[in-house]
């Protein structure tokens, strides 16, 4: 099996079949709707909020809320009072189930559900899944996070309308040192492996640390991206902003963190200080202008055309070429 990740992989050009990178769209279909392109903030206390979510939504983008101290029945009669679609996260605990029910009472159904829990190939999953079909049929429905071709095929047949992969890869991440699993350093080939399997879109999460790193997720399988640590820094980013040494940062930490849980209870997180580098809405545009850029260089001009190029693996026992014959 090879196993390669972001830092030592490199996509191979084709000829290039377009004028100018502006003719490249870089837009994805996730349920029944098109996003501009395929990037979602991850859906993290330091990463996203009601007011950026109301905004990627009015501007064309995919988000999912995060689900730690929320109202999600007012998140979603609120949003959809604004004009726009819901997509929410859950756990898969009794107070969960509460939320979907009340939402049912209310009249309310989010667009999108993402089941949000460390180890997503459980039965809890399963279960929550055929809640959510029963009582909101029409919600697409998200089901992570995992790491293997085996899990995302039970997902997928337990009903996941899209499967999120990435156990460890984050930045904030210490499962592996406290657990020995995961796929950090190694992501980008257990990408691979899922998409093999994979007959429903999935969204790789964690482990993107530079705009060339999506474009290599979408070549190895992946129909939209899930990042934190690039998104934590913005002017906008609902971290606290700490100053050290007269430099501007914001606080990001994990979900599975003591900061986000208040208690020291089974910790998989950390907390890191990340660099404030700007706006939210000007690295979303260099995103997009990445990504015309990639598919350019793919010879193609849609998003799905990075599939189709070769790559080379840098270093390492499996080193070389890889050509798509
Ligand atoms: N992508 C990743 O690599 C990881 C992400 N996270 C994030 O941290 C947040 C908290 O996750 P999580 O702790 O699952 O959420 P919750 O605390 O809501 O736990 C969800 C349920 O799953 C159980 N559970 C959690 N971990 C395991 C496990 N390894 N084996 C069996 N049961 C388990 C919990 O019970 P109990 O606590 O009693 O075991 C609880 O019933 C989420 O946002 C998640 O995405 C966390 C770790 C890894
Ligand atoms: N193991 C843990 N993973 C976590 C935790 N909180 C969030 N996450 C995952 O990380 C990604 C973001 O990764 P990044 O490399 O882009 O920063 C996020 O979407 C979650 O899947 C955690 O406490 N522990």
């Amino acid at each position: 099996m090879e196993i390669f990740d972001y830092d030592n992989i490199l996509l191979l050009p084709r000829k290039c079949r377009v004028a100018s990178r502006s003719e490249c769209d870089t837009s994805v279909e996730l349920g029944s709707r098109s996003f501009r392109i395929p990037v979602v903030p991850s859906n993290m206390k330091t990463v996203v909020d009601e007011k950026i979510c109301t905004w990627l939504a009015h501007n064309g983008y995919f988000y999912a809320m995060h689900r730690f101290g929320l109202d999600n029945v007012r998140f979603v009669r609120d949003m959809q009072a604004k004009g726009c679609y819901a997509s929410i996260s859950l756990g898969v605990k009794r107070s969960d189930y509460d939320t979907v029910d009340a939402l049912v009472a209310q009249g309310l159904a989010p667009e999108y559900v993402s089941i949000d829990i460390a180890h997503g190939h459980a039965d809890s999953v399963r279960n929550m899944i055929e809640h959510l079909k029963a009582r909101l049929p029409r919600a697409f429905v998200i089901a992570g996070n995992v790491a293997t071709p085996e899990a995302v095929i039970d997902l997928e047949n337990w009903g996941a309308d899209a499967t999120k992969v990435g156990v460890g890869p984050g930045k904030v991440c210490i499962t592996q040192l406290k657990t020995g699993f995961g796929t950090g350093g190694w992501q980008l080939s257990a990408l691979k492996w899922c998409a093999r399997v994979a007959t429903r879109p999935i969204i790789a999460d964690g482990g993107i640390r530079s705009h060339g790193d999506i474009a290599k997720s979408i070549r190895f399988g992946a129909s939209m991206v899930m990042i934190g640590s690039l998104f934590a820094g913005h002017e906008e980013s609902p971290g606290q902003t700490v100053e050290v040494g007269g430099a501007r940062f914001k606080e990001y930490y994990g979900s599975a963190s003591d900061y986000n849980k208040g208690e020291y209870r089974h910790v998989e997180g950390k907390r890191i200080l990340e660099p404030v580098k700007g706006r939210l809405a000007d690295t979303l545009v260099e995103m997009e202008q990445d990504l015309q850029s990639s598919i350019s260089y793919a010879g193609g001009r849609r998003l799905m055309d990075v599939r189709k190029v070769n790559y080379v693996i840098l270093g390492g026992d499996n080193a070389g070429e890889h050509l798509l014959m």
